[in-house]
């Protein structure tokens, strides 16, 4: 009769014949981590410190399990040799009873355990989860650029649960296979000392033998997921559009055909090798699970091992070795689990480490967004992404309160870093940007928020209702106010003839809406906020004459007495600025109104012609 569980089982611990994975094996990955990022355990121990006294039951709990538990081997030994023989029937009646109260209160200690370990486990995880959410909202836009999409969800959402995973049952696995071990073990040298020693020549081969059997189950396993992913590939590139144009225009198909063929075959050997492995590895469990009792009958049969034990000594005994298996093959993985364990921490302990490239001011200046003028000065601004590479080079500009300010100049020239740092989603590196004097980085988050308003080439709309998406700008307005602010952007026409107007759903990123009405939706969001600076960037994707004169009124309304900084790609938004300034590789090359620089003739002017030229459609020499 084997030792009941105290508590779940940990993954990549043993289990009975037949089922149950393998060995579990070092990912390459886990390692990498905690060789990049390696983990202090005082640090771990921090997490869990308020919970010591919930530890301290949960051990608690487990040890009292394993040792209830070894409660049957003696019932059933005193039911064969007590009760039955001599047909004590009160006598059985209270073993027998006894047996499933035993059962029933393990059971009972496993559910309160599990609960108690789940709930510390989640706790953990939860305080965890806060902090790394609140912790990489601070971090600057340059880490989001640089780190591959997913990863951040996948830390936040996978690692985290993992990482709770692996506390709670690996942790309470581990404790309750090594209880159950030891009190096994005391248990069989209670019953036996003899018959013990025998055990402990059986044991080791037959733990050998199965793990041995397992791994090569696993590598067969793994070499087959490989293969079968490297047919699902080819069969997801070949077979689609761009697949079978890029085989038909190089040539390649009839070489893509012998490649399938040649994996396809692989699969069938290892196919039959994974079949095979697994019915190897059942066979040797069953084997071992039928050859470890025949063992010990077999030393009771002969006189000089069995000591005189009685049946159900015996009986008792070859159920506790059966019961000492599944524990030790369970706490052979323990190196294994550990890495994975310290593996997640180390990755959420990395992100956690990230120092914020922008820091909110420490004694932040406050200025009331509604008595600010909105006089914006760049002072000697030099910026630097990562690389190190500078992309601005000591940009002077006065962008006085209330007028408007376009920003024109080729590709890569530096005009969205400029515009970047005026929000503060990067900072400068050397110099300094200011509104009506105080430096940017001394306002305090909040009002630079409402301070300065972002209308960005790309909307990012909430999946939400379009009432949700534009009371994030102000949660206190009203709907009177949410239309007059869609009435100015001129989207109240096409909000009022959706079925269900400000309620209709804008879909995953807005994609309910045309570009166009996204971008007015956005627009009408930032009318309620009612920043006196703004930012614009203008929309480079080709809108139809109408949209673009609906987008373009909208944005007239929006820039109205304030102070604008527009990244222009229309002519009219120049020729309708009170400044250009045209930037070259990260440098005012020029700057005056429209007029003035058309006279210079310099950069501005040809620009001016190719884009008139390129908006009617017809290329510069040409006209
Ligand atoms: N996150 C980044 N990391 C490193 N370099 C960057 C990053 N963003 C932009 N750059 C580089 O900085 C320079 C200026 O880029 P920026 O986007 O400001 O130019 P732009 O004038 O706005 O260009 P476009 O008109 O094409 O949008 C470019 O050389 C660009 O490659």
């Amino acid at each position: 009769m084997a030792i009941p569980d105290a508590a779940p089982q940990g993954p990549g611990s043993g289990r009975g014949p037949g089922g149950g994975r393998g060995p579990a094996k070092l990912n390459p990955a886990d390692q990498k981590q905690l060789n990049r990022h390696p983990v202090q355990l005082r640090r771990i121990a921090a997490l869990f410190a308020p919970h010591k006294g919930t530890i301290a039951v949960v051990v608690l709990l487990i040890t009292a399990s394993s040792v209830v538990g070894l409660a049957q081997p003696f019932l059933v030994r005193a039911v064969i040799d007590d009760a039955l023989p001599h047909g004590n029937t009160r006598l059985l009646l209270f073993l027998t009873a006894s047996m499933v109260g035993v059962a029933a209160l393990t059971a009972a200690i496993g559910v309160v355990q599990t609960w108690m370990a789940t709930g510390m486990g989640q706790r953990v995880m939860h305080t965890l989860r806060v902090r790394l959410f609140t912790h990489l909202q601070a971090q600057s836009l340059g880490f989001f650029t640089r780190t591959r999409g997913g990863e951040v969800q996948s830390r936040l959402t996978h690692d985290i649960s993992g990482m709770q995973s692996v506390v709670t049952t690996t942790a309470t696995g581990v404790a309750s296979n090594l209880t159950t071990a030891v009190a096994t073990a005391v248990a069989m040298v209670a019953l036996s000392p003899g018959l013990t020693l025998i055990s402990l020549v059986v044991l080791p081969p037959a733990i050998w033998l199965s793990r041995r059997v397992a791994i090569i189950r696993r590598d067969v396993t793994d070499e087959r997921q490989r293969e079968l992913a490297a047919l699902h590939t080819q069969v997801e590139e070949g077979l689609s559009v761009s697949g079978v144009r890029l085989a038909k225009t190089l040539g390649t198909v009839p070489r893509d055909a012998e490649r399938f063929r040649a994996r396809s075959e692989t699969l069938v050997g290892l196919e039959l090798r994974s079949q095979l492995a697994g019915r190897w590895r059942m066979a040797t469990m069953q084997i071992v699970f039928a050859a470890i009792p025949a063992v010990i009958y077999l030393a009771a049969g002969f006189p000089a091992t069995s000591g005189g034990m009685t049946i159900g000594t015996l009986v008792a005994f070859t159920g506790l070795q059966a019961g000492i298996f599944r524990p030790v093959m369970g706490l052979l993985n323990i190196g294994v689990q550990w890495v994975t364990a310290l593996a997640f921490f180390s990755r959420i302990f990395e992100y956690l480490d990230l120092e914020p490239e922008i820091r909110p001011a420490a004694n932040p200046v406050r200025l009331d967004p509604a008595a600010v003028r909105g006089d914006v000065r760049f002072e000697n601004v030099h910026f630097a992404y990562d690389d190190g590479t500078e992309v601005l080079h000591g940009i002077d500009l006065a962008l006085p309160a209330g007028t408007a300010t376009a920003v024109v100049g080729p590709t890569g020239s530096g005009k969205s870093t400029l515009a970047s740092l005026l929000p503060r989603l990067n900072d400068t590196g050397s110099g300094r940007v200011s509104i009506d004097g105080v430096d940017v980085r001394d306002l305090a988050p909040e009002d630079l928020a409402r301070i300065v308003g972002v209308v960005s080439q790309e909307t990012y709309l909430i999946h939400a209702t379009i009432r949700e998406n534009l009371l994030l700008a102000d949660p206190e307005a009203g709907d009177g106010r949410l239309w007059s602010a869609l009435a100015a952007a001129q989207m109240a026409d096409t909000v009022g003839s959706l079925p269900e107007g400000l309620d209709t759903m804008v879909g995953a990123r807005g994609h309910r809406f045309s570009g166009g009405e996204q971008q007015r939706l956005a627009i009408a969001r930032t009318i309620l906020r009612n920043p006196p600076v703004l930012v614009l960037d203008e929309a480079t994707s080709a809108l139809d004459n109408t949209t673009e004169a609906q987008v373009q009124a909208a944005l007239e309304h929006l820039s109205a007495g304030r102070t604008t900084l527009t990244i222009a790609h229309r002519l009219s938004t120049v020729e309708n600025a009170d400044q250009v300034v045209v930037l070259d590789a990260g440098r005012v090359i020029e700057r005056g109104t429209p007029a003035e620089l058309k006279a210079a003739g310099g950069a501005f002017a040809r620009l001016a012609a190719h884009t008139a030229a390129a908006e009617d459609g017809m290329p510069a020499a040409v006209r």
